[in-house]
């Protein structure tokens, strides 16, 4: 049994929800491993521990089938940042946000960050088609593509109308689709727009599958949920408790990543 002084105790925890096939798990995926791979339809949930500074936190990854919906307010409670991500080739995944998922974030802090997240960019926009690197630094589609065979082993993805640069899908969900749901879900928590995060620094899009916007969204929550953190550690050394809950996911896996 793992020693608790030795653990990696999670600051913070943020979780992403969203109708299944969105990509959420690619989309961590991409931030943690930095690599674009094959998944399967996630079963239950899993959590990937990242090191940010001197800080843990810890990101939960949830199933998005139905069948699993009842787990998803349990994964929220005590959440500080709540990812609602969709697909934006896919109008019926938005919705689903607001109809299924939003409640379950019931459980979340009373300060929990919310970002949403339109994923699949790479399928209607030529830019989101362009790979990023670590630094930000953009790289073509052919590029990445080779990078992706030497570095993962993936193989290039056979030519399709939404692997060829250029050939588009129609775009369902546009950015402003996105940034009225922002308003409603505040509306919805009872949040003035006025003191809360604006919808254009919180609404993102994204592609798990090129690298675009992946980093940006991971850090700019990171940065945001630093005042839940130093809250936290604050009140721990007031009353130094453990989560028995979060140490027993946490050292079973090695303090890494780990799905329950
Ligand atoms: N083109 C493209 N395909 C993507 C992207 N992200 C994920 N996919 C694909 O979409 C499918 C679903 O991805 P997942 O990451 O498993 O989706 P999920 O949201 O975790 O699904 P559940 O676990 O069932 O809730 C897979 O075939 C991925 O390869 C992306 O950014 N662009
Ligand atoms: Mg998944």
């Amino acid at each position: 049994m793992p020693e608790v002084s030795k653990m990696k105790r999670p600051d913070v925890k943020i979780v992403l929800l969203g109708d299944m096939n969105v990509g959420k798990t690619s989309l961590l995926h991409r931030y943690m491993e930095r690599k674009f791979k094959e998944t399967v339809s996630t079963v239950g949930g899993a959590f990937f521990l990242k090191q940010w500074g001197p800080y843990n936190i810890s990101i939960w990854d949830t199933a998005g089938r139905e069948q699993f919906h009842g787990l998803g307010s349990m994964y929220c409670r005590g959440a500080a940042a709540v990812i609602l991500t969709y697909e934006v080739t896919n109008w019926q995944s938005l919705a689903e946000l607001e109809e299924r998922f939003l409640s379950l974030t019931d459980t979340a802090n009373h300060d929990c960050i919310y970002a949403l997240v339109g994923n699949k960019a790479d399928l209607t926009d030529s830019k989101a088609q362009l790979c990023q690197d670590s630094d930000g630094l953009v790289k073509d589609q052919t590029e990445c593509n080779q990078e992706c065979e030497v570095l993962s082993g993936c193989p290039t993805p056979p030519a399709s109308p939404t692997s060829l640069p250029g050939v588009m899908l129609r775009k369902q969900v546009i950015k402003e689709d996105a940034v009225a749901l922002y308003g409603r879900i505040l509306r919805y928590k009872g949040l003035e727009e006025k003191s809360s995060l604006p919808a254009e620094k919180m609404c993102f899009e994204t592609s798990a599958k090129t690298g675009y916007n992946v980093d940006t969204l991971f850090e700019t929550l990171f940065d945001l949920v630093l005042p839940s953190i130093l809250r936290k550690r604050q009140e721990n050394q007031e009353s130094p408790t453990v989560d028995l809950e979060e140490c027993r996911m946490v050292g079973s896996k090695k303090g890494r990543s780990g799905c329950c």
